[in-house]
């Protein structure tokens, strides 16, 4: 390169914020003649990864927010969106715009780790110096594996032993008072064909209600490098109320930590999962996942608060505080565990095969694979019952109020509280559905806005006892533990409102009302709700003796019989002790279906009710 003053590309990914930033303080510290901030608009996420629409217009938003930012450090720059791969883009860029230094915060995780890997070896050939800086999690992943003895974290008291060996969390860097100006932003002579967007399948299709039109251009309608919107991307007007941005996420930081013993007496199973106008929780996941937020300042303001909680402006003590893993700084330790082992296993952990950690369980539903072991995409249909039972579990439709209205929750808000995440997941797999954990997550995925590729799968692997939790026969009551923290139903008046005029009594079990207490209510079960949609207590007892089973017969993700596909046959055969309780589970769930067809005509319908009294009433179904 023949400029002697460095000439930085800055690559914002997920870490849309200045303050807290040790990479912007790295390429800051280069004393930069130009500084260009970039974006670019992977179509891999567009397309290829399942992504809903709040999760995408908080994305936008937290661009817009940070470009903002930047125009007040500089009224010349503001964040560059360039359209394209950043496997072709970023190489392009430092090409056009004679870069010298390429610098970006580093991910360790998933689809972001292998881009990275790409797009570093294609700018160094070029002769471009990378400077990759960890920012993202307050410990570096690859160090804690390496501290565990090359191991991936499964307990959090092995994350803290490893971590106990690394430099402590430094305090969060201040941003930056002004920032250098882009230089020459010209595009000549980029073009489509360099940067192609592939018309393959787009995992997304559903939810858009007109064509893709992001990809008209490199850098916008206008050229002006401007931010998608939402209708370029053929979606309708997101549904969440949550906002995003880096100046969004520091105000309810602020505002949560106003409520000093709200911080210092944090015990998270404590936390309830009922509450949500506010959240019992911070609701700051989505802020961290796209670095809106960042670890440090989450860490140290906690810290100070609780500092100041101990010792208040009076000189008055109290020490009345939680302790990790349930206060405030243990749930940050649980986002780094999850990271640590992500870090260690590799693209396997987001799936059971392959994946060293991850329990086999012969789940329903679960990914299928071709003989050369690529994963069949879309993955063929199974059990007619089975596939009825998720759609019903994705759309809220189970019949079981608790487990519906978190499920509507999710898809309105993009957030749920982690106690009904724990719900929702451990009825789908096995607390009653034994369906595979991976078809749970990959709903999260779409939906959740904080979707991150560590915590999700290693919480999903959690839920399942597939890894990291081992007690399966601790399964979630959906009347009796909403019930531990809202009698009332609120959750469920909110999100299923249909059922909002139930008494509290029947709130999380409207099917055992009288029927005219249903009338009253307005809502017919089996008519204007689902009658729930399996027995619970049979299939509960059918998925402990199934996950005992899979547990007694040993197997992981990486064994050679999961590999092959012979494992299923091994359970069947581990499994056959259990048949006599096979059978008799069988017996009452085939009574429950008789259950419920007694109250149902042939569409499913309501036929007959019992009264208060204990007298039975035809109900005549008006359609
Ligand atoms: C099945 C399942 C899937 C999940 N998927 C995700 C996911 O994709 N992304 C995600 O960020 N969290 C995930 N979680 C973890 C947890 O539920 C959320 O981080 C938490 O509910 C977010 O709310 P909050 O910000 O109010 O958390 P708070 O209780 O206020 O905690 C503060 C921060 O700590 C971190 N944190 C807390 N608990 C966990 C945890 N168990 N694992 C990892 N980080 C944690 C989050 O960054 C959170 O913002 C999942 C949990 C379950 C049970």
């Amino acid at each position: 390169m023949s400029s002697l003053q460095a000439r930085v590309l800055y690559w914002f990914r997920t870490d849309l914020r200045l303050h807290d930033s040790p990479a912007l303080h790295a390429a800051l510290g280069l004393n930069p003649e130009v500084f260009y901030p970039i974006w670019t608009w992977d179509p891999q996420y567009v397309f290829a990864h399942r992504v809903g629409v709040n999760r995408l217009s908080f994305l936008l938003e937290g661009m817009q927010d940070l470009s903002l930012s930047l125009t007040a450090c500089n009224p010349k720059t503001k964040l560059h969106v360039v359209r394209g791969p950043p496997q072709t883009v970023v190489p392009a860029l430092c090409k056009a715009w004679n870069i010298t230094h390429l610098v970006y915060e580093k991910d360790t995780a998933g689809y972001a780790a292998v881009r990275d890997a790409e797009v570093k070896a294609s700018v160094t050939k070029a002769g471009v110096q990378v400077v990759d800086v960890l920012g993202h999690s307050l410990y570096d992943p690859q160090a804690i594996v390496d501290q565990n003895k090359g191991n991936p974290t499964m307990s959090i008291s092995s994350w803290i032993t490893a971590s106990n060996k690394l430099p402590a969390p430094s305090r969060p860097l201040l941003p930056p008072p002004s920032l250098p100006p882009p230089g020459n932003t010209t595009l000549i002579p980029f073009s489509r064909k360099d940067h192609p967007v592939a018309n393959g399948v787009d995992v997304n299709e559903d939810d858009r209600e007109t064509v893709v039109t992001c990809y008209d251009t490199l850098a916008g309608r206008d050229g002006d490098f401007s931010i998608p919107t939402l209708e370029e991307l053929g979606l309708p007007p997101a549904t969440t109320s949550i906002r995003g941005g880096e100046t969004e996420a520091l105000k309810r930081l602020e505002a949560y930590c106003a409520d000093k013993a709200q911080v210092a007496r944090f015990a998270k199973p404590k936390t309830s999962p009922a509450e949500f106008d506010p959240p019992a929780t911070t609701q700051l996941s989505p802020y961290l996942k796209f670095g809106c937020l960042g670890s440090r300042e989450f860490l140290w303001r906690v810290r100070d608060t609780i500092s100041q909680w101990i010792m208040d402006q009076n000189g008055n003590k109290n020490d009345d505080t939680t302790k990790h893993p349930e206060n405030l700084e243990g749930q940050l330790l649980f986002r780094e565990m999850y990271f640590a082992a992500e870090c260690a296993v590799g693209l396997p952990f987001g799936q059971i095969r392959g994946n060293a950690i991850c329990r086999f369980i012969d789940w329903r539903l679960q990914n299928q694979y071709d003989a050369s072991g690529h994963r069949i995409h879309p993955r063929p249909l199974g059990d007619a019952e089975d596939e009825e039972r998720f759609s019903a579990w994705q759309d809220g439709r189970t019949g079981f109020p608790w487990i519906d209205a978190i499920m509507r929750q999710l898809r309105q808000e993009g957030w749920i509280h982690h106690l009904a995440r724990h719900s929702v997941a451990c009825f789908l797999t096995r607390g009653q559905c034994y369906i595979s954990w991976e078809r749970g997550a990959e709903v999260f995925d779409k939906w959740l806005i904080d979707w991150d590729p560590c915590a999700n799968a290693g919480n999903w692997m959690w839920l399942s006892c597939s890894a990291f939790f081992s007690m399966y026969y601790r399964v979630y009551g959906v009347k009796s533990f909403p019930e531990k923290f809202d009698k009332t139903g609120k959750l469920v008046r909110k999100f299923c409102p249909e059922l909002a005029k139930f008494p509290d009594k029947f709130i999380y079990t409207p099917h055992l009302a009288p029927v005219d207490v249903q009338e009253k209510a307005g809502c017919i079960i089996g008519r204007d709700y689902p009658f729930p949609m399996l027995d619970k207590k049979v299939e509960k007892e059918r998925c402990i003796q199934r996950v005992k089973a899979a547990y007694a017969l040993g197997l992981y993700g990486n064994d050679a019989a999961v590999l092959n596909g012979s494992a299923v046959a091994k359970l069947k055969n581990a499994d056959s002790p259990n048949a006599t309780n096979r059978e008799a589970s069988e017996g009452g769930a085939n009574h429950h279906r008789r259950k419920r067809q007694e109250c149902h005509s042939k569409d499913g319908l309501p036929t007959k009710r019992t009264r208060a009294d204990g007298t039975i009433k035809k109900y005549l179904v008006q359609k």
